[in-house]
């Protein structure tokens, strides 16, 4: 099979483990006698010192022009601590969500046995849990009207959505839902907010298309307790922008740590994959980043962009194997158990080649 793949590390760790991401592809495309070619662009921090743009017309080009975008990560200390920056490295990720019309953000949580024991959660509660959370990623607070206002005093963000913008991504779990144990939790803040009332409105009205499915609905903050009180009650949970990104990184946490969570953007063009962290400037260039968030989302991108289910097993199977031989990287290592080997980024990504190539 023949496919163009455009590798866009953006800043921090996002540079680090993109790498490894892409040593990854290029060996399963060794093996499996694929022609992967590849290109480069820039975005976020690094975009805007070189261009004064978050995301260049040519980074925006080069994605449309792609077969799939393995992505890293944004951001940069210096805007986090300056609120009045106007061009911020986010605003680069927004608008490529927005521009490839990205709505649908799959973040599976599964958890690798070898971890039970990296969470902080007790193991008999993680253990078999196996949630796919539909982040919706084009509308809600992240895109509405915000402003300053009263001189500046007063700020406001617009949460807003539109049926079609929720019929689309619902309909779309609902699917998957059928595919796994035909269980669907919506969450929202339908007690509240108006915008939650169109939502689960919209749910109750697709829910009839659905009726192999049972459909629950759960408020955010209800939701964020169960999640850990009793993660095995979730199998594929769908919300909006705002609350999934919140809700998955809490979720990391079943699954041991943010540095595994993988996440494939999809909708109505190229799919980006891109792992659920940042840029991580608390550890950016001590070569520790956790590379198997990007190499999970490279199993991703095989199967859901290009349908090597086959290939993207393998890349999980090479995951689940480095794990079992006991390597970490300092995000999954339990103090507790001598046995674990720890590794940087690197040297983690060449254990994953090494079983790839035999
Ligand atoms: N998709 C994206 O590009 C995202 C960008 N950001 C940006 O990233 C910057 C840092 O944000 P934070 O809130 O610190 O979130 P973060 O996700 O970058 O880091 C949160 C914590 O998780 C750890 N962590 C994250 N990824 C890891 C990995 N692969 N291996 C080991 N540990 C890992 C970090 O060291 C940190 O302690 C900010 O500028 C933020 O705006 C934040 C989230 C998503
Ligand atoms: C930096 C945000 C715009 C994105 C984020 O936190 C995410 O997509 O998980
Ligand atoms: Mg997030």
């Amino acid at each position: 099979m023949k496919k163009h793949i455009l590798v866009v590390p953006g800043d921090g760790i996002g540079a680090e483990v993109t790498t490894v991401g892409k040593q990854v592809l290029e060996a399963i495309a060794q093996k499996f006698g694929h022609e992967f070619t590849y290109d480069e662009a820039l975005i976020g921090h690094v975009a805007i010192e070189a261009t004064g743009s978050a995301l260049p017309d040519e980074t925006l080009t080069k994605m449309q022009a792609a077969d799939a975008v393995l992505f890293g990560a944004v951001g940069h200390p210096k805007y986090d601590n300056d609120p009045s920056a106007k061009v911020r490295p986010e605003q680069g990720l927004l608008k490529m969500r927005k521009e490839l019309g990205l709505y649908a953000n799959l973040r599976p949580i599964k958890l690798f046995d070898e971890l039970l024991d990296a969470s902080s959660i007790k193991p008999e509660i993680l253990r078999g849990a196996d949630i796919l959370f539909f982040r919706e990623l084009t509308g809600d607070v992240y895109f509405g009207k915000r402003e300053r206002i009263d001189e500046g005093n007063t700020a406001y963000d617009t949460m807003i959505y539109s049926k079609y913008e929720v019929e689309r991504i619902v309909r779309k779990a609902f699917e998957a839902a059928r595919t796994r144990s035909k269980k669907l939790c919506s969450v929202d803040k339908a007690n509240v907010l108006e915008s939650s009332r169109l939502w689960r409105e919209v749910v109750q009205a697709i829910a009839p298309d659905y009726p192999d499915v049972t459909v629950e609905h759960q408020f955010i903050d209800a939701a964020a307790m169960l999640l850990i009180k009793d993660p095995k009650r979730f199998d594929v949970v769908v919300t909006g922008n705002l609350f999934g990104d919140i809700l998955t990184d809490e979720a990391s946490q079943i699954a041991g740590s943010m540095g595994m969570l993988a996440s494939a953007s999809v909708g109505d063009s190229t799919g980006v994959y891109e792992p659920i962290h940042g840029s991580a400037h608390d550890i950016t260039g001590k070569g520790v980043a956790n590379p198997l968030a990007s190499i999970l989302s490279v199993a991703l991108l095989l199967e859901i962009s290009f349908g090597l289910k086959e290939e993207a097993q393998m890349v999980i199977d090479a995951v689940d194997a480095a794990l079992k031989a006991g390597f970490r990287t300092r995000d999954i290592a339990n103090t507790n158990t001598p046995s674990d080997k720890i590794l940087g980024t690197d040297a983690m990504g060449s254990q994953i080649l090494q079983y790839l190539n035999s």
